[in-house]
């Protein structure tokens, strides 16, 4: 899809945007389109703070001239604008294809909306078929890598796991210093139980699964943005 229609779903969400607002910056090509319409308007006397979900989406903010928080010095946040990978009808989600998943999640967490960003080619009937994300510590990787593995086949996963590495060929590595797992599920159809039993493995340190935190989103089509909600 193209750059147009992302940037058509983020202006969507720029709009509601208001002065004194504290605001989660998502991570990814599409929030990127968001961090430089924010910016903007921040140019244009908008009085808002950002968090940052990424040191890549830092970097970019502060070239657009948002200012910046860090999370621990924010109560709440307002609301986070952020990408996603996969969206199913519930609005859940599968978000990490940049790796980013961690920090999204603990920002999403602390703010009291999540709108989500995306065109239309993010919209699936049932999550998994864009490879799941575990965040996983180096240490003891191997044995994470088995218990991981070991939850696919109960979940009856129809594709393989795979550390995630750069065009390099070598390891890649989250702004929290860990490393990525891609599970391929092809269809994912128990997702709450497979985010705990993910959790419960003492060396995944969070997966890509966002269940029940984002309820609104600006999908962007050929024939304009759709706005999806749920009530749940
Ligand atoms: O880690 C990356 C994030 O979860 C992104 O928001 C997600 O991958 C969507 O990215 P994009 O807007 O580039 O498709």
């Amino acid at each position: 899809m193209s750059e147009a229609l992302k940037r058509e779903a983020a202006a969507r969400a720029v709009a509601e945007i208001a002065s004194g607002m504290k605001v989660g910056l998502g991570t990814g090509s599409t929030a990127r389109h968001f961090v430089e319409l924010l910016g903007e308007r921040v140019a244009q006397g908008l009085d808002v703070v950002g968090v940052p979900t990424s040191e890549a989406t830092a970097q970019q903010a502060r070239q657009c001239g948002i200012p910046l928080s860090d999370l621990d010095q924010l109560d709440r946040l307002d609301v986070t604008v952020d990408g996603a990978d996969e969206i199913d009808a519930h609005l859940n989600l599968i978000k990490g294809g940049g790796g980013a998943l961690l920090r999204e999640k603990i920002v999403a967490a602390s703010s009291d909306a999540m709108i989500v960003i995306a065109d239309s080619s993010k919209i699936v009937e049932t999550l998994g078929r864009f490879p799941l994300p575990v965040e996983v510590n180096r240490f003891g990787l191997g044995a994470t890598r088995r218990s991981v593995a070991m939850i696919m086949e109960r979940h009856k996963a129809q594709g393989e796991l795979k550390l995630r590495t750069t065009a390099d060929g070598i390891p890649f590595v989250t702004d929290g210093g860990h490393l990525i797992l891609d599970a391929f599920f092809g269809r994912i159809s128990q997702p709450e139980a497979l985010s705990r039993e993910l959790l419960d493995i003492p060396g995944v340190v969070q997966h890509g699964l966002f269940l029940k935190m984002c309820r609104k989103a600006y999908v962007a089509t050929p024939n304009g943005v759709e706005t999806l909600l749920t009530g749940e």
